[in-house]
């Protein structure tokens, strides 16, 4: 029994001091808008300390008046008259001085706001630079990420404002404090004792929020992920056709009820501990205004000191509140700045390579007994993969769907490490490649290609950022990725703006797109492995057939790789390799593969069929 009681309040212990723990966020949050504007920072502290201060030198100069009239009106002196009035000037000094106190800190935290939301804007999408792929594949850091971005211009200064605050009213406390202490120092600690349980219960149960926040990320990403599906534009064709709308619209109140189901009961308990937890200061402090109010009638004190132990009393009371309410506030934005941090803070591995040049130049592309998983999977998704490409050769890869082909460009292009194995470009591990050197020599089309919102030439420029605006450079490459005459066709030719998103934007057909693509990956002259992920699969036949004759001469040099499940053009390759639940089960020309009448003659022989 004692046991168990001890491990309780262990427990306890344990709770109330993580929930302490995240205090500490309060400090960085500081350094933060420290660093974002140092005068604006110590305009916002010494305004929080004079407002923090002036509460209860008003307090006091109500005494002084009260005492001032009394006096007054027995002595009929008009040297104590002035007195008051001199008194009546002083406060209305210090209430004038209060307001601008309230404008000034209003006016720095609305300052702040612009420009601490900027700069963690622009920490978390520094960060978002530095990623690996498989970090956007992690769905708990995606969420991670989506949260500290959701927030970022309001939280930190929150915490800041919040923290602030509870230093000008802990100051304003200790001035009520320090006044009262002139009464007893027992009436002080009376008051201090009567409010720690509030405190307490206050940031218990600010932790019990926490926990809940964390625990149901899912079910909010959840809800996020169903409201982009009920408002994007790339979404909306699909769900007004297929009626999708009142199921998504009810599964996403399901979610909302469920989670308000737990916010009230939570609510609800934070509520009445609250206020019976503070009802417990309130008596004590009542208790202490009868004494007062006792001392004054048998004189003890001045009606001057009854007025403002009054003050001190009403203000007090609602200082306190705005305390607790500002300790459970701090402790919500703690959460929000301990993600931020863990985000910005996440271990990201470095590319350790430096090498600008092979060891073998003209060797060209290997893989070598390449395997690979990908993080979370069980089943690999290339095993014991080995290839070999030289210079101006051209592989297709064949494979059904899922059987590992964009995997291997993946790997390829470094943004995933083999398990096992190495691919190995003119001699040298692609890992020991200086990550700039590599992708300047790699073009890539992905199938899953980026449709910027940008004009015509920027979605080609887009291909080398560093010739981003370059006319003559977009015009050449669109010629190579044959996207010329269409382009040439639009309204404002290169400059016509692309896509729904902003004024006067076109949208394009797929193939166009496609198209658009192809010469983006152009775009890199000095590459000389070009590799396109099924890039005409929305084309048309002619244009097919026109543009890999004309890529075929554009790229005599160059190697590529072309992942296809049009035979047609797969034919064409110097080498076809054919992938299996990731395994190469056949390679050879399209004539030496036929000949072996395997997976290859077979799936050929299909598609011919379909086209008799
Ligand atoms: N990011 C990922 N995380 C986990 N598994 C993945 C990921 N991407 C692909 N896979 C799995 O790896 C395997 C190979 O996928 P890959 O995309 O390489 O196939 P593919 O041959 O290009 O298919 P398709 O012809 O459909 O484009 C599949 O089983 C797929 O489910």
């Amino acid at each position: 029994m004692r046991n168990s009681q001890r491990n309780r309040l262990r427990q306890r212990w344990q709770s109330l001091r993580q929930s302490l723990s995240m205090y500490q966020y309060c400090g960085r949050a500081i350094a933060l808008v420290w660093t974002t504007n140092r005068a604006l920072t110590i305009a916002l502290m010494v305004l929080t300390l004079v407002a923090g201060l002036l509460p209860g030198a008003i307090a006091y100069v109500g005494k002084l008046i009260v005492d001032g009239v009394v006096l007054a009106a027995r002595s009929g002196l008009a040297s104590d008259r002035w007195h008051t009035l001199t008194y009546l000037g002083i406060e209305a000094g210090l209430i004038a001085l209060q307001a601008g106190c309230k404008q000034g800190l209003a006016l720095c935290q609305s300052l702040l706001r612009a420009l601490l939301g900027h700069k963690v804007n622009v920490l978390i999408l520094e960060k978002a630079l530095t990623l690996n792929i498989s970090h956007f594949e992690d769905s708990e850091f995606y969420d991670k990420m989506a949260r500290a971005r959701r927030e970022a211009s309001s939280r930190p200064l929150s915490l800041v404002g919040r923290t602030f605050s509870l230093v000008q009213d802990t100051l304003s406390l200790i001035t009520y404090g320090g006044l009262l202490l002139h009464f007893s120092p027992w009436a002080v600690l009376v008051l201090m004792v009567a409010a720690v349980p509030a405190f307490i219960a206050e940031t218990r149960f600010a932790g019990e929020a926490f926990r809940l926040f964390r625990w149901r990320a899912p079910e909010t990403r959840q809800q996020n992920y169903l409201e982009w599906l009920l408002s994007n534009d790339t979404a909306a064709m699909e769900v007004k056709l297929y009626q999708l709308g009142p199921m998504l619209l009810r599964r996403y109140r399901d979610i909302f009820r469920h989670l308000y189901g737990e916010d009230r009961d939570l609510t609800i308990r934070r509520g009445l501990w609250s206020y019976f937890l503070g009802l417990l200061s309130t008596l004590a402090f009542y208790a202490a205004y009868v004494w007062i109010v006792w001392e004054a009638i048998a004189g003890a004190i001045s009606l001057g000191d009854l007025t403002m132990y009054l003050v001190v009393f009403r203000q007090g009371q609602s200082t306190f509140a705005s305390v607790l309410s500002a300790i459970g506030g701090m402790y919500e934005d703690s959460l929000y700045l301990s993600n931020l941090y863990e985000y910005l803070e996440q271990p990201i591995t470095k590319p350790i390579g430096h090498a600008t040049r092979g060891l073998l130049p003209g060797d060209g592309l290997r893989f070598e007994k390449v395997s690979f998983c990908y993080p979370g999977s069980t089943e690999p998704a290339l095993k014991d993969v080995s290839l070999h490409l030289k210079p101006g050769q051209k592989l297709a890869i064949v494979g059904e769907n899922g059987s590992g082909k964009t995997t291997l460009i993946k790997l390829l292009t470094r943004l995933y490490t083999p398990d096992s194995g190495r691919v190995v470009l003119d001699g040298l591990d692609v890992r020991e490649w200086d990550q700039d050197a590599l992708q300047q020599r790699i073009g890539v089309i992905f199938q899953n290609f980026v449709r910027y919102q940008f004009t015509v030439g920027e979605n080609i420029g887009a291909g080398d950022v560093a010739f981003m605006e370059d006319e003559p450079r977009w015009q050449d490459a669109a010629e190579k990725g044959t996207a010329q005459p269409f382009i040439e066709a639009l309204p404002d030719s290169y400059h016509t703006q692309l896509g729904r998103w902003f004024k006067s934007g076109r949208e394009l057909s797929g193939g166009q797109w496609q198209k658009i693509a192809l010469s983006r990956a152009f775009m890199r002259t000095k590459a000389d492995i070009l590799v396109l992920d099924e890039p005409t699969s929305a084309m048309d036949a002619e244009a097919e057939v026109r543009i890999f004759d004309h890529f075929r001469a554009m790229t005599k040099q160059q190697m590529a790789i072309l992942i296809s499940h049009r035979f047609s053009t797969v034919r064409m390759a110097d080498q076809i390799m054919v992938l299996q639940a990731g395994k190469v089960v056949e390679q050879g020309t399209h004539d030496e593969l036929l000949r072996s009448s395997g997976r290859y003659a077979q799936l050929f022989a299909l598609q011919a069929a379909g086209y008799r």
